[in-house]
């Protein structure tokens, strides 16, 4: 396929969590086969282990500063306090790199190739549903330019956003979206909401199949649900129902996230940061479930049972090289053919989830002890054995995560 090298669909993601749409994202439009290149800003606050796996998917990742509008008045009219960190969004007109470019939420997803949107000009956007005179920022089409850039930062200085995020700023920047170029007025299919059978069902089911783009607008999210990979459905859980979304969207969703996504998490050992929780009923279940798939890549190898003996720990041999390592440094053999199995263990049952997880949630865990900083030294060998490393500590984290 031809590749075209200064074209690019652009997404942001300013944590880990978003992140995860982001790869979502990422997954559906290598799916339908774009031949435009996939860029993604990220800020500081995205850790290192998400940094590798966006790095091996995206064709670029470009670190920006935060930005954020702090309009805490208009964020509260829209009860989204959040939101104004969506002013990091702006930085997608830096990217003079590419000569023209689709930016899409990361809390999207397409359903077919879109590359025809390359076609439009600055700036193509599709109506808000919620007031159809303005555009919705999830998806629309811009020129990167440090001009444009920076005239909408002086912009925003000026005269702030009227509902505190990037989409009130954008609609009045390019207030003439409305009105003057019908060519720059897509199609509701390239940014539909997802709970757009709820307001309008039976345009929905007139038009709905021929959906492009799916965007989870919202206060909730696909992530904020619980997924049965089994069943193939995610439900709500805990408390008031959320807003209304298409199931059938968030299915959709969650069945990219735990075939393509899962993987990649798993295969660049960051599935622990975000938490993904396994409701086995005991170990030895699970570990039954991880051996059935051991050939099934990219599951690591796996314990067939739980020894706690002091028979030598074989079944992968640069972990056990790094195992023996810090075993024969500490001298404290006993202990730690213990304390290393059980890290092998823990380990294995990450490497083993993509297959055997009865139950799927996403949570940003980033501030937890066992966060990329901690990673990172145990990487490099910096471990705590008497404190944060400590057996019991370990064992708790196992009890927590077989829970
Ligand atoms: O903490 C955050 C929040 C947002 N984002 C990014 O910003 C986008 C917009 O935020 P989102 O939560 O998706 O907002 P929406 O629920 O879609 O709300 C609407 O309002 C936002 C603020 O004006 C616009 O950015 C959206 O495009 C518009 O659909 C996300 O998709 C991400 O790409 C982050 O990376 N981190
Ligand atoms: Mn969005």
């Amino acid at each position: 396929m031809f590749a075209v090298t200064d074209q690019a669909f652009v997404t942001l993601g300013t944590n880990d969590v978003y992140c995860q749409g982001a790869l979502v994202l990422e997954q559906s439009l290598r799916a339908h086969k774009t031949s435009r290149q996939l860029a993604i800003l990220i800020t500081p606050d995205v850790s290192s282990g998400y940094r590798t796996v966006l790095h091996a998917v995206f064709d670029e990742v470009v670190e920006v500063n935060m930005l954020d509008s702090k309009d805490t008045a208009h964020l509260a009219l829209m009860k989204r306090p959040e939101l104004g960190v969506t002013f990091t969004k702006l930085h997608c007109w830096t990217l003079t790199q590419y000569r023209k470019c689709v930016f899409l939420d990361a809390d999207s997803l397409v359903l077919c190739n879109i590359d025809e949107l390359f076609d439009r000009e600055e700036l193509s956007a599709a109506p808000d549903a919620g007031w159809p005179d303005c555009f919705n920022t999830g998806m629309f089409v811009f020129r990167p330019s440090l001009q444009t850039y920076s005239m909408l930062l002086q912009f925003a200085e000026e005269h702030g956003s009227f509902d505190g995020g990037d989409q009130g700023l954008l609609n009045s920047y390019f207030s003439s979206w409305a009105t003057q170029d019908i060519s720059k007025h897509l199609s509701f299919l390239y940014n539909l909401s997802s709970n757009a059978t709820y307001t309008y069902l039976p345009a929905f089911r007139q038009f709905g199949s021929e959906a492009k783009v799916i965007h989870f607008l919202g206060a909730v999210k696909p992530w904020q649900y619980k997924y049965n990979p089994q069943t193939g459905a995610a439900r709500w859980e805990g408390g008031e129902p959320p807003g209304p979304h298409c199931m059938e969207f968030i299915n959709l969703w969650w069945q990219i996230y735990s075939s393509e996504v899962v993987p990649l998490l798993v295969q660049h050992k960051v599935a622990e940061e975000i938490g993904i929780k396994q409701h086995m009923q005991n170990l030895s279940i699970g570990l039954l479930l991880l051996s059935e798939q051991k050939a099934a890549p990219p599951a690591a190898p796996c314990p067939k049972e739980v020894d706690t003996s002091e028979a030598p720990i074989d079944n992968d041999e640069q972990q056990s090289s790094e195992v023996r390592a810090i075993v024969s440094d500490h001298l404290l053999e006993p202990v730690y053919t213990v304390f290393c199995k059980c890290v092998l263990l823990f380990n294995n049952l990450l490497a083993g989830l993509a297959a055997s997880i009865s139950e799927l949630s996403v949570e940003d865990t980033s501030e937890e002890a066992y966060g990329a900083k901690e990673r990172q030294n145990w990487e490099e060998g910096h471990i705590d054995y008497m404190g944060k490393d400590a057996f019991e500590n370990i064992q708790k984290k196992l009890d927590r995560f077989l829970q």
